[in-house]
């Protein structure tokens, strides 16, 4: 069986080695936290403006705005070479276990980076070699996610 990360690459086109090259630079300390602030409030504005595609939107219904601003830029930090302050608020990620309630279908995954490529695209602050080393890591993460989401609903069970 394909495991997880295996269904991550080969859905998302990215292999293990590049999603993983933020792990080779450190991007916090070439950017800063503002940049992650920016990047995230940017992102987050798209996706609670998506008047196109209001079946998205609807997905952070129940979440606030800043609280998701926070939750993202602090992980994006931690997880880029910063300090953990998501983990310091929060604890451990646990990144599928967070999206449960979530559909994180494929074209979720798809909506999601598009408002991010937009949102990468419109922050000067991040220079182009980096923002092409995020994408590669978070559209490899993005379809982690629509890999853990299809745990919940298995299509080997018959149904009872
Ligand atoms: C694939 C499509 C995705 C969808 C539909 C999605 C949806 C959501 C939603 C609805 C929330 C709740 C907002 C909040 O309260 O923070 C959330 C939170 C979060 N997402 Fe995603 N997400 C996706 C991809 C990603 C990716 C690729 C990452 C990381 C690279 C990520 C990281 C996070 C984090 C860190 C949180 C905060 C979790 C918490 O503290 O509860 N998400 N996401």
């Amino acid at each position: 069986m394909q495991s997880l990360q295996e269904k991550a690459s080969e859905w998302s086109g990215v292999d293990s080695a590049d999603a993983f090259a933020i792990d080779s630079t450190n991007l916090f300390q070439k950017l800063g936290l503002q940049a992650f602030i920016n990047l995230s409030t940017n992102f987050y504005t798209r996706v609670y403006d998506d008047e196109e595609e209001e079946w998205f939107r609807s997905i952070f219904a129940n979440s606030k705005k800043e609280e998701a601003i926070q939750n993202q830029y602090e992980f994006f930090v931690q997880r880029m070479g910063g300090p953990p302050l998501y983990s310091q608020r929060k604890g451990h990620p646990a990144l599928i276990g967070r999206h449960r309630p979530f559909p994180v279908t494929h074209r979720a995954a798809e909506r999601w980076l598009h408002h991010m490529q937009n949102a990468l695209d419109s922050t000067p602050e991040i220079d182009p070699e980096s923002k092409v080393i995020m994408m590669n890591f978070l559209r490899h993460t993005a379809f982690f996610l629509v890999a853990g989401d299809e745990l919940k609903n298995p299509k080997s069970t018959s149904p009872v």
